[in-house]
This record gives structure tokens, sequence and C-alpha cells, in this order.
């Protein structure tokens, strides 16, 4: 039996990028953090220290940086110029890149009863909740594949929710609902078709990803929901029956559980208004939603962790 060498991967993680786009007076920012992962030939230098061929993890992030001097666009089509790039190297064969957005709000964009036009401050901005936006891109033997999607972010419907029907037995204390809180941390990615970026003329990813982030939204908030599990497959499907070019998408859902508090023993009532947010233990649910007759699972599942 010998020893050898198994999948290797290697770069720079969350390389924390900010760009101002100040052409204007009403600047703009975009914040980033991205991880740049080559793959290829770099067996001499995890056998014997022979970095011929390694493109140090350094000059990965100063890559980021030199890029981002003329404009980043999308995280997607910064992520595509980054693989391009490293591919363009007879050593690499493969990488996968990846960005997180960070959310920032002009200050005073959300002022009751604002002056006409441009709304909030020119370069003043207040950063937005946790979510982020994500993407990546993946490269293998097969070409370039683009993930886009979207983290944490949480939303609660306060009526419209039920859960009841699941069998019991001598373990079963949750009391069926006919009305319940759902809320959850949405985490989604989804999976562009080659004809998505084919398309004539340049693929808008700042366009879809808006209209993908609010289709996902309006879902949630306009089914009447039996359960968290069908909730997050409406809204998975909602997403494929919209756009033909998006192939299949994940999504991964804890049930922020919030449980009616008794006001019994205070002689009190609560007709569900009172609840008690519980941070942990939660319900956790993932499903992809896929169009049927597709092939094998792709590659590029394999390298995201935590996910179905
Ligand atoms: O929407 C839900 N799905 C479940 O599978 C589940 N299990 C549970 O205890 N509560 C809920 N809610």
């Amino acid at each position: 039996m010998s020893i050898v060498l198994g999948p290797n991967q290697y770069g720079k993680a969350e390389v924390r990028l900010v760009r101002v786009d100040r052409g204007t007076p009403r600047h703009r920012i975009t914040d980033l953090s991205i991880t740049s992962q080559l793959r290829g030939d770099f067996r001499a230098t995890h056998e014997s220290g022979d970095n011929t061929g390694v493109i140090a993890t350094d000059t990965q992030k100063n890559t980021v940086y030199a890029f981002a001097r003329n404009g980043v666009g999308s995280p997607e089509t910064l992520l595509l110029r980054l693989a391009r790039h490293f591919l363009a190297e007879p050593q690499v064969t493969g990488g996968r890149w990846r960005a997180e957005q960070y959310g920032w709000e002009r200050i005073g964009a959300d002022a009751a009863g604002g002056a006409p036009g441009a709304v909030g401050h020119d370069h003043s901005f207040v950063r937005g909740a946790a979510e982020r936006r994500t993407a990546l891109v993946h490269a293998d033997d097969a070409g370039l594949t683009v993930l886009a999607g979207l983290r944490d972010v949480t939303v609660l419907k306060s009526t419209g929710s039920e859960f009841s029907g699941f069998p019991r037995d001598r373990y079963t204390t949750l009391p069926e609902t006919d009305d319940r809180i759902l809320a959850t941390d949405v985490t989604a990615w989804w999976r562009y078709a080659p004809s998505f970026a084919d398309a004539a003329g340049p693929t808008d990813y700042d366009e879809r990803f808006a209209a993908v982030r609010a289709l996902l939204l309006t879902t949630f908030a306009e089914l009447h929901s039996l359960a968290l599990q069908q909730t997050v497959f409406a809204m998975g499907r909602a997403v494929l029956e919209a756009f033909g070019d998006i192939a299949e998408i994940r999504l991964s859902c804890p049930n922020n559980h919030h449980f009616l508090v008794d006001l019994e023993p205070f002689g009190l009532d609560n007709p569900g208004e009172v609840f008690f947010a519980a941070d942990r233990p939660y319900g956790l649910i993932e499903a992809a939603v896929q169009r049927s007759g597709d092939g094998p699972e792709h590659a590029v599942w394999s390298t995201i962790g935590g996910f179905v």
C-alpha cells in the first residue's frame, strides 16, 4: 500500500473588497468577501515542496483587488473574470470562485415622505440586515458553471401557517395548530443553465438576482402553509416555473420556532399574541427542486458544504 495525494485545492479565502464607484457625487459601494481556489496539477508542492507551478494565494488576493480597479459589476461577472484569468495558466485545470455580498443602504432612504427624485444620502450608508447575496463560479473539465444565491434572508409571517396531521407516538408532545407563526432564514443556491449566460447581449445577473429574491419572498408571503416543507418546495418551484434558464435550486431553511407562552398561571388568555422566540434547537428543512428527467447530480454541488 502506498499513500497518495487525493483531491486538493488551494487559494485565498475571504478577501474583503470594498469598491467605491465615485463617477458622480452619488457614490455606490460594493462590499464583497471573495474566495479563490485553484485545482490542477499541484502534486509537486504537496509531495516535495516544489512550488514552481504554485500561484501564491497572495497573488490570487492581489488579482482580486487589481481586477476591481476597473469596476466590479455583478459578483458573478467578477468571479467569471477571475476564473478565466487563472484558467489561462496551464497548471490550473479547474477551481472555485465564491463571493458573498453585504448590503449597504443609503442613510435616509427609508425616511417617510422623502423629496421626489434620488432618495437617501449620496455618500453615507448603513449596513443592512444579516442577509447576504452569494455567487459561485465552478470550473472543471466540463466548463464553467455559475451559481447564484442568498443567505440568511430572515422572514416571518404572523398567520397563514398551520402544522397538523403528523403521526403521534409516545414521544410526541407537539400540539396540532391551525394558526402559528412561520419564520425562517432563507438560504438558497440556484444554478444557471448555460443558456442564461449564452443569451444575446450582456447577462444581467443583478436583475435576475432581484427577480428571484422577490419571487422567493412573495411565495413565502402568499402561500397558506401547511408545513415549512411545502413552503420551501413552493418557493423553489416558483423560481423554476418563472425562469426556464435556471436549471435547479436548492434551499435550506431553519424553522425558527415561536412558541405560544402559557399565560394561564397569571389568569390570562393568549389568543396567538405572546410568543417565546426559541433560537435552538430548530427544525431544518432542506430540499433541491429540480426538473424531472434531468441527469445525475451536477458536480458543482459537491463543492458546497453544509447543503443538501
Ligand atoms: O413545518 C413544519 N415541519 C415539520 O416537519 C415540523 N416538525 C415540527 O415539530 N414542527 C414542524 N413544522
